[in-house]
């Protein structure tokens, strides 16, 4: 027999259905994306979480007619599932396949392209004074986690929204879980344990204080006692989202498919703001996930009978984990060294700082701006603090970059992890603009490793700068180099030749140093002998390698970053600077338009920014015809005889 879930084309069709079918069809959603997520990753946990919800929006609401605004968008799945895209599901994540978040080109039904979180209450603003200029009758609805309910963002959205007063509903959806625990005095008021907590140890303090004063005696302790109960009234986060003007409905239980329908009809009927707080577990209904909510919330495939994820080929430390072991052996030498976090603890590598030197660690949540300006001021009170934020997510902390750290050259370390791309999770993550948006503000140094090792030294470097860096390295494995013991200083602004060569050079940045060599090698073999740079510093620049190699009047560079503003614009901007005419520069990079999601691997090859795509790339210029480029087993990181046809 046909499930119900193969049976539903367009969640219309949800409205036929009773309350008994509807639980069934949890199920049913529950089991395909627990399948799917085993065989491709991804964000298994808030999806599990959100299915009875995700299935009584789409009962009681007409999408697209209704628009539903997902935050972040990782929990989209079970929408996903049911709004027509059930039979392409298995291709979730993967290249050419379903996003693995909310994209308005893929279904009407995604009324907002996501990935950053905190931006619903924003856009549902927006939704809803859009159909009120236009004279038109529909709902506008907000799902939000509570994790993301900590990002700036969303409280400006709700302090805008409150004084609309418009027709919007946002569902705030609490499962006490951003990535990590959630952090911050909000998460603690909506924490139900806590909240009780925090008003037994209000009322504590409060019988304390009154027993410190002699005029008051028994009688007024037991009229404390009779305040417990106003305290609760008090402190709830009622009390929080009505003083922004929300009417505030809840805390409901969020996988009670039935009481979750019954509110949400009654909300139907409202036309102002309201608040709908539901209580959900993260990963429920996968035991797995429910204990290790962390682990799954965006995993790689893993077995479904035993929840264990499947180990990659073991390989190099990750970039990240090199960036934390050092930070630790820094920190050792230097109390003044602080780390900070986004929300992003085990992503960013910190978590062994966390463990080692708990009073110098912070978790601001997912509040990037917030981390940059509270690191300058940390800054300016003579501490080494260093922002561990992804690329992508540093976008959001650009003017405090600008105008809190580099204005008042204030020595703020960066570490920016995920620069490049990222792999599946697509367009909202790839770190490919850090480059142009770094390179660009005055007295910041700008640093890319070739390999994990010299990923050790530059940050042994920044911390020995008087004014803020930036260390960009990609998500992944490195290269399996030998680690230095000792950390040394590199010499600032000065890059490294990796081999010489006398009809032109490779301009490589990070991770584009070791392809660009092992294309080298490759022309060298048809008799094109090429020179390569290690970049290391994008900025200040090395001027003088830079046009020395300039004399050979070829130069290519390569980066992973849209060629817009990049690097190897600041090779063209050196050269018009310097008067240097008569060399062809050759730039490869991302092209002006998001990239697509896809493993990475795939996606460097697709954009030419493998060993194949460089030697591709530099035959073309010179007017070459293409040669199958074979790559000897010692030129690959992972040793593999593997031969790659450019
Ligand atoms: C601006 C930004 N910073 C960081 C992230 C990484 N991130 C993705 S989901 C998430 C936690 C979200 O928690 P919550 O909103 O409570 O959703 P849950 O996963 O608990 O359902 C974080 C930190 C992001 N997507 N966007
Ligand atoms: C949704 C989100 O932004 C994060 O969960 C992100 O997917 C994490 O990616 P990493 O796996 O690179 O840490
Ligand atoms: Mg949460």
């Amino acid at each position: 027999m046909p499930s119900i879930l193969e049976g539903i084309k367009e969640p219309g069709q949800l409205k036929a259905l009773s309350l008994s079918e509807l639980e069934t069809l949890a199920a049913e959603l529950r089991e395909r994306i627990i399948e799917t997520c085993a065989a491709n990753g991804g964000h298994l946990a808030p999806s599990l979480g959100v299915v009875e919800l995700t299935i009584a929006l789409h009962r009681v609401f007409d999408s697209p007619k209704d628009k539903i605004v997902w935050d972040v968008g990782h929990q989209a799945y079970a929408h996903k599932l049911l709004t027509g895209r059930n039979e392409r599901f298995g291709t979730l994540r993967t290249l050419g396949g379903i996003s693995g978040f909310p994209k308005r080109a893929e279904s009407p039904h995604d009324c907002f392209d996501v990935g950053h979180s905190s931006t619903s209450i924003s856009a549902g603003v927006g939704f809803a004074v859009a159909r009120d200029l236009k004279g038109e009758r529909n709902k506008v609805l907000t799902v939000i986690g509570d994790g993301s309910m900590t990002g700036g963002l969303a409280l400006e959205g709700l302090n805008h929204a409150g004084e609309l007063n418009k027709d919007l509903v946002v569902i705030l959806n609490d499962n006490e879980m951003s990535i990590s625990e959630n952090v911050g005095a909000l998460s603690n008021l909506l924490s139900r344990t806590i909240t009780s907590e925090y008003v037994h140890r209000a009322k504590k303090d409060l019988e304390a204080f009154l027993e410190g004063l002699p005029m008051f005696g028994k009688s007024v302790l037991k009229i404390a006692k009779r305040a417990e109960e106003s305290l609760k009234t008090l402190f709830t986060p009622g009390m929080l989202f009505e003083a922004f003007g929300f009417e505030y409905i809840g805390p409901i239980d969020g996988h009670d498919i039935g009481k979750l329908v019954e509110t949400l009809e009654n909300v139907k009927r409202f036309d102002d703001a309201v608040l709908i707080h539901v209580l959900t577990k993260k990963g429920k209904g996968y035991p797995a996930a429910e204990a290790n909510p962390s682990l799954f919330h965006g995993v790689g495939p893993f077995d479904v009978q035993t929840g264990k994820v499947h180990k990659g080929k073991g390989g190099p430390a990750s970039y990240t984990g090199v960036f934390g072991e050092a930070l630790k052996r820094l920190a050792q030498d230097n109390e003044k060294i602080v780390a900070i976090t986004a929300a992003m603890p085990d992503g960013t590598g910190l978590t062994p700082f966390a463990k080692e030197f708990p009073a110098r660690f912070f978790d601001v949540g997912i509040a990037e701006q917030h981390a940059v300006t509270f690191a300058a001021g940390l800054a300016a009170e003579g501490f080494r603090p260093v922002v561990a934020l992804y690329s992508s997510f540093l976008q959001r902390g650009f003017d405090q970059l600008c105008h809190d750290v580099c204005l008042q050259e204030l020595p703020v370390v960066f570490a920016i992890d995920r620069a490049g791309v990222v792999g599946n999770d697509g367009p909202t993550h790839h770190g490919v603009f850090d480059l142009s948006y770094l390179r660009q503000l005055p007295g910041l140094t700008v640093m890319a490793p070739k390999d994990e090792n010299e990923l050790q030294h530059m940050f042994f470097t920044a911390f020995s700068l008087d004014g803020p860096s930036a260390v960009r390295y990609p998500r992944g494995g490195g290269l399996g180099v030998p680690m230095d013991q000792i950390l040394e200083p590199l010499p600032v602004g000065k890059g490294e030749l990796v081999r010489e060569g006398k009809d032109g050079a490779i301009l490589a940045v990070g991770t584009m140093v070791h392809p660009a060599q092992q294309a080298a090698a490759a022309l060298a073999l048809e008799g094109l002998d090429l020179a390569v740079m290690n970049v290391r510093f994008v900025k200040p620049l090395d001027r003088d390698l830079i046009l020395s190699l300039a004399a050979t009047r070829f130069l290519v560079t390569a980066e992973e970053n849209v060629l817009q503003g990049g690097f190897g614009t600041s090779i063209l901007e050196l050269l018009e600077e310097c008067g240097v005419t008569g060399v062809r520069v050759i730039r490869l990079g991302y092209p002006d338009s998001f990239v697509e999601q896809g493993e990475q691997a795939e996606l460097k090859a697709a954009y030419g920014l493998d060993a194949a795509g460089i030697a591709r790339s530099i035959r073309e210029a010179r007017g070459q015809s293409p040669q199958e480029l074979v790559l000897e087993p010692a030129d690959r990181p992972d040793g593999a005889d593997l031969s790659s046809r450019p």
